[in-house]
Parts: C-alpha cells; structure tokens; sequence
C-alpha cells in the first residue's frame, strides 16, 4: 500500500496556462526514502507544493496515508536550502516551533514544555549540536544552522520529510556530514522522505529510489531502485556499483538537457 500516490497529475500555475508538472504518476511506500532529480524549472519543488497540500493540482489527484489532499498536510516536516532560522529565537527555540503551532503538541505545549525541551536538547545532540541550544542562528555556521533546521523539521516526529536541496549552499566536507546525519536519523526510526536535489551523489547515497524528471513540463522519465546495501557507509560512494548508479542517472540528465 503506497503512503503517498500520485494519479495522472498536473499543475498549471494559472489556470488554463501550461503545466509546471504534467501527468506524473508516482507510488511511495511509508519509510521509503526517494530522491528526486531533474533539470532547473522541471517542477520538482511543485511536486513538494503538491504532496505538502500547498498547492491543489490541476488534473489528477494526490493521495498522502490513503486520503486525498485537501489542504496543508500536518504530519509533515520540511527543510529548504537556506536554513531560515528565526534571527531572534536562539537555536532551541527555533527547533522547538513545530510544537507551537502543530496540534496535539500546541494544546499541551504548557504542561509538557520540560519532556518538549529535552526532546528538542536530544535531538540538537544527535546531529552533533549538544550544548548549542542558547546560541542565536547566527552564531552557528551554515552547517551547523541546517542541522537546526532539519531538528526543527523533525521535532513533531512527522511522518512524511520534505527536504527541497538542503545541503545545496553547503562545502563538499560539510554536506557528507549532512548526509550521514540524515542517513542515521532515517535509519533508526525510518520515516518516509523526499528530497529535492541536484547532486546525483547525494541522491544515490541516501535514496531507495530515485525519481528523474524530464523539463518542463516535468514528467517522470526514470524511476531507478537504488540497491546498495544498508547502512551505507561514506566508502560505499568510492565503489564501482556506485559509481555505475551515478553514471547512469548523468546519462539520463545529459539526454534531458540535450532534448
Ligand atoms: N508560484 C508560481 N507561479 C507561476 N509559475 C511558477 C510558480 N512556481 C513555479 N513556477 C514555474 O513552474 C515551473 C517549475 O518550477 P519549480 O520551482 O517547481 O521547478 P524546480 O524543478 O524546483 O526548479 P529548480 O531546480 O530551479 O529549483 C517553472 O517553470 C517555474 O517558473
């Protein structure tokens, strides 16, 4: 049974203008972890618009845990490519936003604030940010703010992470780090992802399945299982059969851009 459905679906921004995305038809099973990559402009974020319920499609319908999308969903969290901390909220406050505004966690925000802090202290040190919780966002480096963020999309446990180039504004060094951060989040308790990238390493690394998309009007070309043995290690992106998977996707991205 697939968590997130996609049938025939298509957006234009305005209506009766062309389609963002047209006709994209998808299956996403709870706990999978996609990937999805394309050209610039080929609706990738529109495809977050629509899983999240923030933008209604077109034709067609999307389905998230066996109910059609009518509005912003809850059981969501997302990050972007920039972090967007709040400047005057210190770090743990910042990740503890979610709680202070998704239900059930606002009503019992008062008598559950000291479970909700160390909740949000725990999760800070998982990612290697223990003891930053009173420093401002802009006393954190670029790396060290998106670990934040991702906290802030994960501190309301949601079920479904929309994840739109996080690592994209940061250093090759940081944004492995990032990757294992995010790989041992998922891997011990597995919620389902999908993450917007351009960077066909970082979609082969950490995905089950990597969605290619074609221009505008974004389809889906290529659904491609990722069958590296789990967990992955860094030394797995050094290897032959992932090299293999990555020349691949190139390929299918070289044909896309040259169409
Ligand atoms: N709010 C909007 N109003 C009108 N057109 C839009 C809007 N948002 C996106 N578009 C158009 O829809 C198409 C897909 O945009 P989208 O942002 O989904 O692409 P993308 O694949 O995420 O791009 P990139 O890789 O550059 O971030 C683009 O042609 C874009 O100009």
């Amino acid at each position: 049974m697939s968590f997130v459905k996609f049938e025939n679906v298509s957006l234009a921004y305005a209506p009766g203008g062309a389609n963002a995305i047209e006709d994209v038809s998808l299956d996403i099973r709870e706990g999978e972890f996609v990937a999805v990559v394309g050209p610039s402009g080929c609706g990738k974020s529109t495809l977050m618009k629509l899983v999240s319920g923030l933008k209604p499609p077109s034709n067609g319908y999307v389905f998230v845990d066996g109910r059609e999308v009518g509005g912003p969903l809850k059981i969501v969290g997302m990050a972007f490519q920039a972090a967007n901390l709040l400047p005057w909220r210190n770090t743990l406050d910042n990740v503890m936003l979610p709680l202070e505004i998704v239900e059930p966690f606002r009503s019992n925000l008062k008598k559950e604030k000291a479970q909700y802090t160390a909740d949000a202290e725990a999760l800070l040190a998982r990612v290697g940010l223990a003891g930053y919780g009173s420093k401002f966002p802009w006393e954190l480096s670029g790396g060290m703010q998106q670990r934040a963020s991702i906290c802030r999309a994960l501190i309301h446990q949601p079920r479904l992470l929309m994840l739109d180039e996080p690592f994209g504004a940061l250093d090759a060094f940081t944004r492995e780090e990032l990757w294992c951060m995010l790989r041992d989040l998922w891997q011990e308790k597995p919620f389902t992802v999908i993450l917007v990238t351009h960077d066909l390493r970082e979609a082969v690394f950490l995905a089950d399945t990597v969605y290619v998309m074609s221009k505008r009007p974004g389809r889906i070309l290529v659904r491609k299982e990722i069958d590296l043995p789990r967990p992955r290690p860094l030394d797995v992106t050094y290897t032959d059969s992932f090299a293999a998977y990555v020349h691949e996707l190139r390929d299918h991205i070289g044909r896309i851009r040259e169409s």
